[in-house]
């Protein structure tokens, strides 16, 4: 999977570690660190006069490398301290910072540029009441907020806010992404990030979904190769019709319809059949659910195939177990609602629950929100890059169903075809506009596709 890496507290720390165990010290990677922090901050900021806030532990110490590189390129630096530095690495880019450093308190005047380096991945508990306020005073202050690593304020596993932190303008990760950069409520706040490699070898099991890798055309393929998408429709036509026209601008290479009412408006080339085979081999992927109301018979009649299933609204709602889902190859496309009604009420933040749903039902899981993921049963986590808020409109979910099925007709595995359909989903909506429907969402994946 393409995408830059994720990890979470441990497993950062378990990269860490492993890369001092290999020879390169703590003091190297804070060093490659800071290095990376001042860089970004000229480019994003220019030599404007810089104001960085530094914490006691090592996020703090980022702070004062990327001091001694600014000041030593020509850039106003100012540094206020909250307490001294507590490690030893902190300690020694403490010490080869030559500049003065000021406490941080009432009297102190905000720059054009604020960096905040007074915590990262160590945070585990709200921020002294006095070291917010000056945080958000002098945020407010400045043009441009910086933040090393994490917004300080912010759970890194989690993306909880432990009280309300500013709205940064860019955020500078190191090694990995982190969950926070990517979970609601904190990604807002981290604004655009920016990964910088300081020579950790971080995994790819969990990632920020970059764009698909979708299998070439077969030269001597026809529709069937290509992939058939089998919609079943329920009691609303609307749902399953978007659902159909989103797989077929997603390049399925035939998608039909069983349904006993003529839906209207549909494409040609979309077929609309009166019966139900579901023991037809070339079927590539069955898509039910979407629209489909209260008949449970339809979702029934769609785990009796062999085929790989995308199952989506009613169709969750109306499993009631997840192990139904077992050996299934399905991609379930729940909203937190749907979510709670199959799995309950699970334990653990957005993406361990995702990961946990996705263990018991066997069943990839596109956890659908404003920070939709994708989990699959072998512990890999997608995390989809921001994307437009307009998304949040009636129908956009059986678009993402759509291609999803798509996808999976297409021929890739279910956790490749699910991150591919959030990708596509994310950018298509980013080319309709803010003010398009869901018609026209499906309209634009087109123009999503021609971005690969
Ligand atoms: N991952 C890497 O390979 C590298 C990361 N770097 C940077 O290091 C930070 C993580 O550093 P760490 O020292 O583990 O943690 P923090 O700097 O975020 O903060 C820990 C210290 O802050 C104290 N603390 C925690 N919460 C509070 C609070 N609310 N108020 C006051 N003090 C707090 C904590 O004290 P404890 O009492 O909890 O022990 C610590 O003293 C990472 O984010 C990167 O920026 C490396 O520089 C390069 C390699
Ligand atoms: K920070």
């Amino acid at each position: 999977m393409s995408g830059r890496p994720i990890l979470a507290t441990q497993a950062m720390r378990a990269a860490e570690q492993a890369a001092i165990d290999g020879g390169t010290p703590i003091e190297t990677l804070m060093e490659r660190a800071g290095a990376a922090l001042a860089e970004a901050i000229i480019r994003y900021a220019g030599p404007q006069p810089t104001l960085l806030l530094c914490g006691p532990g090592n996020n703090g110490g980022d702070g004062y490398v990327a001091a001694r590189h600014l000041a030593g390129r020509g850039v106003p630096v100012r540094v206020a301290a909250i307490a001294e530095p507590t490690t030893d690495a902190a300690k020694a880019a403490r010490a080869a910072y030559e500049g003065a450093v000021e406490p941080l308190g009432d009297s102190m005047a905000p720059a054009k540029v604020m960096v905040d380096c007074l915590f990262g991945t160590g945070l585990k508990r709200p921020l002294d009441g006095d070291v917010h306020a000056q945080l958000v005073r002098l945020g407010e202050a400045a043009g441009l907020r910086i933040a090393c690593d994490l917004p300080s304020g912010v759970d890194s596993d989690s993306g909880a806010l432990f009280g309300p932190v500013p709205n940064f303008d860019m955020t500078v990760a190191f090694g990995a992404l982190k969950p926070a950069h990517r979970l609601m409520p904190a990604m807002p706040a981290c604004g655009r990030v920016v990964l910088a490699d300081i020579g950790i070898d971080t995994g790819t099991d969990w990632v920020e979904i970059g764009p698909p890798q979708l299998p070439g055309l077969d030269p001597a393929g026809h529709k069937y190769t290509r992939g058939l998408v089998h919609c079943l429709a329920g009691k609303m036509p609307g749902a399953i019709a978007l659902a159909a026209m989103a797989a077929a601008r997603s390049g399925a290479g035939y998608v039909r319809i069983s349904t006993s009412r003529p839906i209207d408006g549909l494409p040609a080339a979309i077929a609309q059949i009166d019966t139900a085979d579901m023991s037809d081999e070339r079927i590539g992927c069955i898509l039910v659910g979407s629209g489909m109301g209260d008949i449970p018979q339809v979702l029934t009649l769609a785990l009796t195939s062999k085929a790989p299933k995308v199952i989506d609204a009613d169709g969750i709602g109306a499993l009631g177990e997840p192990e139904r889902l077992k050996g299934q190859n399905a991609i379930i496309t729940p909203h937190a609602g749907e979510f709670e009604t199959l799995f309950g009420t699970l334990p653990g933040n957005k993406v361990e629950q995702a990961l946990e749903a996705s263990r018991r039902s066997g069943a990839v899981v596109i956890y659908k929100g404003p920070d939709t993921l994708v989990a699959s049963p072998d512990g890999r986590a997608g995390f989809a890059p921001p994307a437009p808020a307009w998304l949040a409109s009636a129908g956009t979910g059986d678009v993402l169903a759509g291609i999803a099925a798509a996808m999976v007709a297409r021929g890739l595995p279910a956790f490749e075809a699910a991150c591919a359909s959030v990708w596509l989903h994310g950018r298509a909506g980013e080319l309709a506009g803010p003010h398009m429907v869901a018609d026209d969402l499906a309209a634009a994946i087109p123009s999503a596709l021609d971005l690969l």
